[in-house]
């Protein structure tokens, strides 16, 4: 096509003149935390493998067995032949986890929030058009579900719960069903929703509740399934791709909903199900995660010294209160310029920016593991302060 590669590459420059250009690095996952990249071993606080179960004996054994007796792929989307047995008993395990009637595996998280909000959100269902309100703050996946509904939106200040009840108070007047949309644990601040408070909000608002729990699940909460059981959502989405190791989305919600969603999520309909091999590790990760109370313990005993030396040191970590620790440095350049230092110092760190988190905000977004030594901890700091020392 004639102007194809002219009109890439002004754009491709743009983005570089403006120090925004991304590009793919190659990483090799090795055990303990660590990666090797440009033939170097760095300490990586950059993954969502919070418990380390993407390498745990376990959950990879449970995959191959599952690879060598199911097959590689599932061969079809799941309303024509790719809805194996074995799916059905581990969606039934999962609603039990979470306390729900019912639950449902989607691809990814992504493919969740961009396919089941549209179904949600449709106004034939409701007859009137629906008013969502959400969190400023919530993942692209849930603005990206939220874009393709249509739906009309209202976005409150992040985790200001009283602006929540004054938007839907402002709009009380209207027709339609109201939906709260939000997160449970926020991506990139690492700041933990008040839950109880939340679902009384939506209760008295007589509002449906969809909560993602991408970063709580296998984290928080009793048994570490998150922050919904028992309070009452009528949809906690959450994924397995970060605390639980391996990949793929679930949605714990009523048996009606989930009929509902098999009918109307075109992210379930029009794509293939899940592989066995990724359906294994997740059966086996859920077995695992009732008996990693120690590693969660630890998990925040971490989160709470790296807050701490970082604050007394005069630095900002935001709101955290979790096992993501973000380092909010402000400024694009110099955040990318403390990644590098830290990197020198073999640690990994990658620096987020806009459009990820809002102009002004950029910083490097630390992800701390079960699997990290406290020597690692210790050796995280020490980088830190050092990198932000040396560069201005
Ligand atoms: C809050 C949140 N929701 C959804 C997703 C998407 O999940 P997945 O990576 O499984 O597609 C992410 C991952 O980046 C996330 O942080």
């Amino acid at each position: 096509m004639k102007g194809l590669d002219d009109s890439i590459g002004r754009f491709l420059d743009g983005l570089d003149q403006a120090g925004r250009k991304r590009v793919l690095r190659p990483v090799d996952p090795l055990p303990a935390g660590r990666v090797r990249v440009g033939g170097r071993e760095l300490v990586n606080f950059s993954s969502n493998d919070y418990l380390g179960l993407s390498r745990h004996p376990e959950v990879v054994e449970r995959s191959r067995r599952w690879l060598n007796e199911y097959g590689a792929g599932s061969g079809a989307s799941r309303l024509v032949t790719g809805h194996l047995a074995a799916m059905e008993a581990l969606e039934a395990k999962i609603a039990r986890c979470k306390q729900t009637e019912a639950a449902l595996i989607l691809a990814s998280g992504w493919q969740c929030n961009a396919s089941v909000l549209p179904a949600l959100l449709d106004k034939a269902l409701w007859g009137a058009e629906p008013l969502v309100f959400a969190d400023k703050l919530i993942h692209a996946s849930l603005h990206a579900g939220l874009e393709l509904s249509g739906a009309r939106r209202y976005r409150y200040r992040h985790d200001d719960l009283d602006h929540l009840e004054s938007l839907l108070k402002a709009h009380a007047d209207k027709e339609g069903p109201r939906f709260i949309v939000t997160e449970t644990v926020f991506s990139m601040d690492g700041d933990v929703t008040d839950m109880a408070a939340l679902a009384a909000l939506a209760s008295r608002w007589d509002a449906f509740l969809y909560v993602d729990e991408a970063h709580a699940t296998g984290v928080l909460g009793a048994n570490g399934f998150g922050l919904s059981p028992g309070m009452g959502a009528e949809l906690a989405m959450g994924t397995f791709s970060k605390g639980l190791g391996s990949f793929g989305a679930y949605v714990a919600c009523s048996a009606r909903l989930r009929h509902y969603l098999i009918n109307r999520a075109s992210g379930l309909i029009y794509a293939t199900g899940l592989p066995p091999a990724v359906l294994g590790a997740i059966d086996a990760a859920l077995d695992l995660v009732p008996r990693l109370e120690g590693e969660r313990t630890r998990l925040q005993m971490m989160g709470r010294r790296l807050r701490d030396g970082l604050r007394a040191a005069g630095l900002d970590t935001g709101p955290s209160a979790s096992q993501i620790v973000p380092l909010i440095l402000g400024d694009e350049g110099r955040t990318l310029a403390v990644a590098k230092a830290l990197e020198d110092r073999g640690i990994l760190g990658i620096a987020i920016r806009p459009p990820t988190v809002p102009p002004g905000t950029s910083r490097i977004r630390f992800a701390l593991s079960a699997v990290h030594s406290d020597a690692d901890l210790d050796r995280l700091l020490a980088a830190i302060l050092d990198a932000v020392e040396a560069t201005p």
